[in-house]
């Protein structure tokens, strides 16, 4: 199962991946039919432990219970210090693909192989102080680069275009990888990640702080697809 969502989070590119972090967890329900309703592929879903980084959000229960009201793809970053700790648990809950980051983990392509041996996607992740050169080593285990364009750890922050640069220079090394970004993605900065070669686009405010989600996507996608290369 999780390996055909793989496929559709492989295949979802150029798309915006909501981020759950910034919405009504007390009606999820609601929540995920206006999503699924705006045309949402795949769900990106915050998980934070309070120690890798200073924020403390939601564990397997939710993840569980997202599963419950919706069938799309979930796309879980895991800003955990030990990522293989609820690797298990978190691809059980029904996670597809688990993005960890290359600061917690001594040795990334190991830990992508053992969550890639769960039957699930691996993602790898390096916040904007992070170089390029963290992820030696790692490239042919994952399935995808999430870059980082906020220090990880809080939603509504200011983008960092240092995303920009390293999301141009995965893209001509490893032109067929999949890469994401994350972090201060609206429609003043959505085309400038496209044209550096970027697929999928994490978007929390630029969504939930907006009155209608459906025309938030819509204008993000035509952002997208406007966007020069
Ligand atoms: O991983 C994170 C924050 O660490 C994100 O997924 C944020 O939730 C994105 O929110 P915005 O920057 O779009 O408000
Ligand atoms: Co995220």
């Amino acid at each position: 199962m999780s390996q055909d969502k793989l496929e559709l989070i492989r295949n979802a590119g150029p798309s915006v991946l909501p981020s759950l972090l910034l919405c009504d967890f007390g009606d999820l329900k609601t929540e995920l039919a206006l999503l699924e309703d705006a045309g949402t592929q795949v769900l990106h879903l915050d998980v934070m432990d309070g120690h890798f980084v200073p924020n403390l959000t939601y564990g397997m229960p939710i993840v569980e219970g997202i599963r419950r009201h919706s069938e799309l793809p979930m796309d879980v970053h895991l800003m955990i210090s030990d990522p293989l700790q609820f690797a298990r648990p978190m691809v059980d809950a029904g996670a597809d693909l688990l993005t960890f980051h290359v600061e917690a983990v001594e040795d990334a392509g190991a830990v992508a192989r053992e969550i890639r041996s769960m039957g699930v996607g691996a993602g790898v992740a390096l916040n904007p102080g992070t170089d390029l050169s963290a992820l030696d080593g790692c490239l042919d285990d994952v399935d995808l680069v999430l870059v980082m364009s906020v220090d990880a750890g809080f939603g509504g922050q200011a983008f960092n275009p240092v995303a920009l640069e390293k999301l141009a220079s995965l893209k001509q090394s490893h032109p067929d990888l999949l890469l994401e970004i994350d972090g201060g993605i609206n429609l003043q900065t959505i085309a400038a990640a496209r044209a550096a070669g970027c697929d999928l686009f994490v978007v929390g405010s630029g969504i939930f702080k907006q009155d209608d989600y459906a025309s938030a996507i819509a204008a993000l996608d035509d952002a997208i697809a406007g966007a020069v290369s």
